[in-house]
């Protein structure tokens, strides 16, 4: 079986590992065959991991945070190759949820001996994501933190505070399938496939990413005492309980806003769109 690793040299924050010589002194330990590529660019990951696929591949491993990992999967959409993960991002949601290991060695070593299973893939107005999707302040907060500089927790961490205190919320409109329509203010609507934004911070702990739909978390104010149950909620995997969110579950999901409303995907900001369709 010929695997292909396809490698963000930007992901992370630590550079200080030779990643290609590393993926390959285990790749070749643990028997398999394989190819590195390395990205040249945002984006380039999807086309390489179709290449791979079109070739023969039959595992196609993404070595990276989520956004390499949405960009390979979008490309093994459709082709019958099985996406790995090799995570070595500064979040890892899909990596943690699926209990990929976060060591090299041991990621590399699955990835060669892969167990197979089915997950589901969500979509917003077109935009693939495996992990979570959202709009209100953490699509805001993706948006700054693309712009500040360095990534890392830390970075996101401070760019969140500052922005606490800037964001204002937009007034919505959210459709499930089978209820009533809810009228919101958007602070957080977050979209998840899997339970975790990554660094294990539990956006929907009970998301299930096999069961063909999206548990939808909607936070619709978030007052200093409120964002405070939130963080812990998300520390410790308690927001369904802990108040302040309201859950729901659903395989589509549309929203609709006054005036047009950034998203992320898998934690990557992607554009503004006045309409919303979830799937
Ligand atoms: N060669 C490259 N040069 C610049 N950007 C790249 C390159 N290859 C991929 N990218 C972009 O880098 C972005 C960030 O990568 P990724 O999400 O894997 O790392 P991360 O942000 O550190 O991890 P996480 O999303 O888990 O926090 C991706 O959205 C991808 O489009």
């Amino acid at each position: 079986m010929r695997i292909c690793f396809i490698l963000n040299p930007t992901s992370g924050t630590d550079r200080s590992q030779n990643v290609p010589a590393l993926i390959a002194e285990h790749a070749a330990a643990a028997g398999a065959e394989f190819d590195i590529m390395p990205t040249q660019y945002a984006g380039h990951a999807e086309q390489l991991a179709r290449e791979a696929a079109a070739a023969g591949c039959r595992v196609v491993v993404a070595v990276g945070g989520d956004g390499t990992v949405n960009e390979v999967a979008r490309g093994l959409l459709g082709t019958g190759a099985a996406l790995g993960i090799v995570p070595r991002g500064s979040g890892n949601g899909l990596a943690r949820h699926l209990h990929v290991p976060l060591g090299l060695p041991a990621a590399v070593q699955r990835a060669c001996h892969p167990d197979f299973q089915r997950i589901d893939a969500g979509r917003i107005n077109g935009h693939w994501f495996f992990c979570t999707a959202g709009l209100g302040f953490d699509a805001h907060v993706s948006k700054m933190f693309a712009q500040a500089g360095t990534r890392g927790l830390s970075t996101y961490v401070k760019v969140a505070l500052r922005e606490y205190r800037r964001y204002q919320p937009t007034a919505v409109q959210v459709e499930l399938e089978n209820q009533a329509l809810l009228d919101t203010h958007c602070y957080v609507l977050a979209f998840a496939n899997a339970a975790q934004y990554g660094n294990n911070a539990y956006i929907a702990p009970r998301a299930n990413i096999q069961d063909g739909l999206l548990d939808l978390c909607l936070i619709d104010a978030l007052p200093i005492w409120r964002a405070v149950r939130v963080g812990v909620g998300l520390a410790l995997g308690t927001l369904p309980t802990s108040g302040g969110a309201q859950f729901h579950r659903s395989r589509h999901i549309r929203v609709r806003a006054a005036a047009p409303l950034g998203f992320h995907v898998d934690g990557d900001y992607v554009a503004d769109a006045p309409n919303l369709r979830w799937n």
